[in-house]
């Protein structure tokens, strides 16, 4: 039997702006090693409750919990050390060359398999914009830099929103490996109306469920 090893628990989570509900009593648990994904239309609110679930935006109303390897809870605002994120609303610093942001973030984070970030770059296929800064990338190099950081930095989950905005078939491709390569140990959670940008066999979590 597969043991189930808690990771972040949901209770009643609730979310309203204004006067409009974007979900409502949402209870649920999130194990290590898995793949979730919130389907749903646009304008459904699977952001949005991506967002309530890294803490970037708080619920209304319900409870979000985190927890350890060893069943210990953690403190909401310590889960950024836990967590990896890639959304259309994460700004990369574009005064930076591509060098100065990823020593900028390894800085702070750690890298996974102890890569260089020479071979991070290789990775991203981005080996040849060292010294080019972020505004000059183009939408694709972008993402692709999201995704590596995203993929390439120690974190027990990796959020993705719309992972596959701005990639052509290629990278494409090289974000489904990037996703499939992620530790088993690692649970990624992606919010997407794409059933290419997730593997099958997902958990799924409708969001038009808990209106
Ligand atoms: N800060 C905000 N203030 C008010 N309404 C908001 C805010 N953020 C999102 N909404 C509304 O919440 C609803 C859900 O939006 P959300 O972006 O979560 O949907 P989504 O399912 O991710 O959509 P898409 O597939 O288009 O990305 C929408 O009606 C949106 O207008």
């Amino acid at each position: 039997m597969v043991t189930e090893i808690p990771l972040i628990k949901i209770k009643d989570l609730s979310k309203r702006f204004n006067r409009e509900w974007i979900f409502r009593n949402l209870t649920y648990q999130f194990n290590r090693g898995s793949i979730y994904v919130f389907t749903g239309p646009n304008g459904s609110g699977k952001s949005t409750l991506l967002q309530v679930i890294t803490g970037a935006i708080p619920p209304t109303d319900g409870s979000l919990t985190y927890y350890n390897v060893n069943n210990s809870e953690i403190a909401i605002d310590n889960i950024y050390k836990k967590i990896a994120v890639a959304t259309p609303y994460m700004d990369l610093i574009e005064e930076f060359t591509l060098d100065e942001h990823l020593s900028f973030h390894f800085g702070m984070r750690n890298i996974r398999y102890e890569l260089t970030l020479a071979e991070l770059k290789n990775i991203m296929y981005l080996e040849n914009a060292g010294s080019k800064h972020i505004q000059n990338f183009s939408s694709g190099m972008k993402q692709r830099l999201k995704l590596g950081l995203a993929f390439y930095t120690e974190a027990d989950i990796v959020f993705l929103d719309e992972p596959g905005t701005n990639l052509d078939q290629t990278a494409f491709n090289w974000y489904y490996n990037q996703l499939l390569k992620v530790p088993k140990e690692c649970t990624v959670i992606i919010a997407s109306n794409n059933p290419q940008e997730y593997p099958e066999n997902s958990k799924r979590i409708d969001i038009l469920s808990y209106k």
